[in-house]
């Protein structure tokens, strides 16, 4: 089984709506409402793929019943711990005719350390029936920065493999547990290494960096341009077609998906990428975010090209 955590589970709430403009009133005519926060977009992208995933984290109040239910609706199974306060509701307001993108985020519940302690405890269970955990999102108010940190010990201690998705010092920190895949941004990564020149070479250092660090396989995405890749001290270079996108929130979340199916059916690197940038290229096509269709990931395998560069 895969376990996915996320720590501010969400409504993901997107609005289409054409010209959007800041400072004028909007009639939005089609909308989307999942459950959402970056691991459990992970953990449907999981269960489009057919393997056995278990949704947890944290979630409070009504949204977070909202978010239990949404999920039993798509026969995701999972197990939360529920907190005071109120889960958050994230906002994608998406502009078919500019492509652009803007996203409201809330706050989300604010963590007791009893909270976090039985968060770390519920990890360390199902890591013992998990191959791997993957862990994705930013922390919620309470949540000590060094929580990843501890969670890829404890995960690894349990006997399954931890993945870590997220930025800043909660990255920074979990990182120096090693976890075995990490898969940042080209902002993310270029911050890591504290380069502000987003060009191949430096993307290219900065890699070499994570792995010197003892992390396995490190994932830049870069949108529309594929993905860097460093994996077992080997360098990939991810090819994608050019396509007609909807949305591309969730993208990320669906590669990790992707390259953690991929892992735990003991794909070759190469292959292990083309499966996780096709999830997060058949995302892109979809209007919500963190949704894929099986028959548009095989389709687009086909036209994903992954080339060993060093
Ligand atoms: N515009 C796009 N066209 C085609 N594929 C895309 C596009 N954007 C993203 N993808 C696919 O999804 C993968 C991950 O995307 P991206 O680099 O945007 O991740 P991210 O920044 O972590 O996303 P998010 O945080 O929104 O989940 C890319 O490597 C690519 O395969
Ligand atoms: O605040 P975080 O946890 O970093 O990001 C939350 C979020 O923007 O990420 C997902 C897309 O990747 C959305 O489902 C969600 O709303």
């Amino acid at each position: 089984m895969i376990t996915t955590i996320t720590m501010n589970a969400a409504i993901d709430k997107t609005y289409i709506t054409p010209s959007f403009a800041i400072d004028k009133l909007h009639r939005v005519k089609e909308m989307y409402a999942f459950a959402g926060g970056k691991g459990i977009n992970v953990a449907r992208v999981v269960h489009a793929l057919q393997e056995p995933v278990t949704a947890s984290g944290i979630i409070a109040g009504h949204n977070g019943k909202f978010i239990e239910a949404a999920l039993a609706e798509e026969g995701i199974a999972h197990q939360f711990v529920a907190v005071e306060g109120e889960s958050r509701l994230c906002l994608a307001i998406t502009d078919p005719s500019t492509g652009s993108v803007t996203e409201l985020l809330e706050a989300g519940p604010a963590l007791t350390e009893e909270d976090v302690e039985l968060m770390k405890l519920t990890i360390a269970r199902l890591a013992r029936t998990s191959t791997h955990v993957v862990m994705s999102g930013s922390l919620p108010q309470g949540c000590p920065v060094t929580f990843y940190k501890d969670c890829v010990d404890i995960i690894r201690e349990n006997g399954a493999s931890p993945i870590l998705d997220t930025s800043g010092d909660a990255l920074v920190s979990g990182m120096e547990g090693r976890p075995l895949l990490i898969k940042p941004n080209e902002h993310e990564v270029l911050k890591l290494t504290g380069s502000d020149h987003a060009d191949e070479d430096a993307i290219l250092q900065a890699i070499h960096a994570v792995m010197e660090q003892g992390i396995q396989s490190v994932v830049v995405s870069l949108g529309a341009q594929g993905a860097l890749a460093g994996m077992y001290n080997r360098i990939y270079r991810v090819t994608i077609p050019k396509v007609d996108v909807l949305n591309t929130v969730g993208s990320g979340d669906s590669m990790i998906a992707g390259l953690v199916v991929g892992d735990k059916r003991g794909m070759l690197p190469e292959e292990q990428l083309k499966l996780g940038a096709a999830c997060g290229t058949a995302n892109a096509l979809t209007p919500a975010a963190g949704m894929v269709s099986l028959t548009q990931v095989e389709e687009l395998m086909k036209s994903i090209s992954v080339q060993q560069i060093s």
